[in-house]
């Protein structure tokens, strides 16, 4: 006993915490100056064997009696926060948003760890890069559905829940014999996401329409807090616009809060044709995701959420990657920054790079060309 008295000992933790506080802002403050510097290199946001060598070193300075355990949790929060900071920092970057008065640009991160352990650790890292987590629930074999609902929850950051099981003759990957899940089983997971709360469930147009309106009778029975999106995915091509446009129309006549056409470009101009969907759609009231897959598809990728998509794809690493032509989270975020004309102070006063923008004026001369 150290004979202070309850209110004496409060007071003091609330002292240490409002050093906390400002410890952890100051923090941020460095934390906003390393991403700032890591735009400026090109390098991603995310950076495991950075995040590991702090966990590291802490356990190491860690005297007690804190375990250890404890102060990774705790730590885990603060580098997520950075993260996001980092993150947000990108986000804030794109001027053109602003001029054009266009909603922030959604990012969804699909989050595909065939483990348990591995879903969970990918929800905590996609967090604080994304708007939107996409649990991939054909990719994910462990793991209850509650638990890692719950687990986006409890984190700090803000993210929508997508819920997906997708058929197998829509996700690209080859039909193993005997593996194929049976159709109720896959819609039995996608009401209880609906029962979880989610808040969008993604379910195929070529779903039988009873299975599919069932869900939509589930969503209205509850109030219609999840929102559904009516999908179509095709790994091959880009039919052509006619077709596009009665997928278009089979997915509203189905009840799509949300439309999805996901094709694949086999030219540049099958990207036009499909971004040109967005704001067709948006002028008839319809929110809508459509882009191109595949190599010649990533350039759709970035333009979708600026032409007004509900959200684009990305990927948390390579390695998570869930269809042809995705870029990761900070890929994306890197292309959208540099759209945005920022273009560092270092990068500008670069040599080549003043080569590059050395324009000629009317007389002939050359000089350098004003940049944002
Ligand atoms: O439908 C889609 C889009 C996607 O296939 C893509 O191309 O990014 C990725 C999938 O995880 C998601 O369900």
């Amino acid at each position: 006993m150290t004979g202070r008295s309850l209110d004496d000992l409060r007071k003091s933790i609330q002292n240490m915490d409002n050093r906390i506080v400002q410890l952890l802002n100051e923090r941020a403050v460095l934390a906003l100056e390393i991403g700032r510097t890591k735009a400026d290199l090109g390098m991603e946001i995310y950076d495991p064997v950075q995040e590991e060598q702090v966990y590291s070193r802490l356990a190491h300075y860690n005297n007690g009696p804190m375990p250890v355990s404890v102060l990774s949790a705790i730590f885990g929060h603060v580098v997520a926060a950075s993260r996001y900071l980092q993150n947000t920092l990108m986000t804030s970057l794109l001027p053109w948003q602003k001029r054009e008065g266009l909603g922030r640009v959604r990012i969804c991160i699909p989050v595909v760890g065939s483990e348990r352990d591995e879903a969970i650790r990918q929800i905590h890292a996609a967090a604080p890069l994304a708007d939107l987590l996409e649990l991939r629930l054909d990719l994910i074999e462990e793991g209850s559905l509650k638990e890692l609902v719950g687990e986006i929850r409890r984190n700090p950051f803000p993210v929508k829940i997508v819920a997906t099981h997708r058929r197998r003759e829509e996700s690209g990957s080859l039909q193993t014999p005997g593996e194929e899940i049976a159709e109720e089983a896959r819609i039995a997971v996608l009401k209880e996401a609906i029962l979880l709360g989610v808040d969008y469930v993604d379910i195929e147009l070529s779903t039988s329409p009873v299975l599919r309106d069932s869900l939509n009778e589930l969503i209205a029975e509850h109030l219609g807090r999840t929102q559904l999106i009516i999908s179509c995915h095709n790994f091959h091509e880009t039919p052509s616009d006619a077709a596009l446009e009665d997928l278009w129309r089979g997915c509203r006549e189905a009840g799509a809060r949300v439309i999805k056409i996901v094709t694949f470009a086999r030219t540049m101009a099958d990207n036009l044709r499909v971004l040109r969907l967005i704001p067709w759609s948006l002028g008839k009231g319809q929110e809508i995701v459509a882009f191109s897959m595949g190599e010649l598809g990533k350039i759709s990728r970035v333009m979708s959420p600026l032409l007004g998509a509900h959200f684009t794809f990305a990927s948390l690493g390579q390695e998570s990657a869930t269809a042809p032509g995705q870029l990761t989270a900070a890929e994306l975020l890197r292309i959208l920054e540099i759209l945005g004309g920022n273009t560092s102070e270092e990068l500008k006063s670069k040599e080549g790079f003043r080569k590059a923008h050395r324009v000629q004026t009317g007389n002939g001369e050359a000089v350098d060309e004003q940049l944002p």
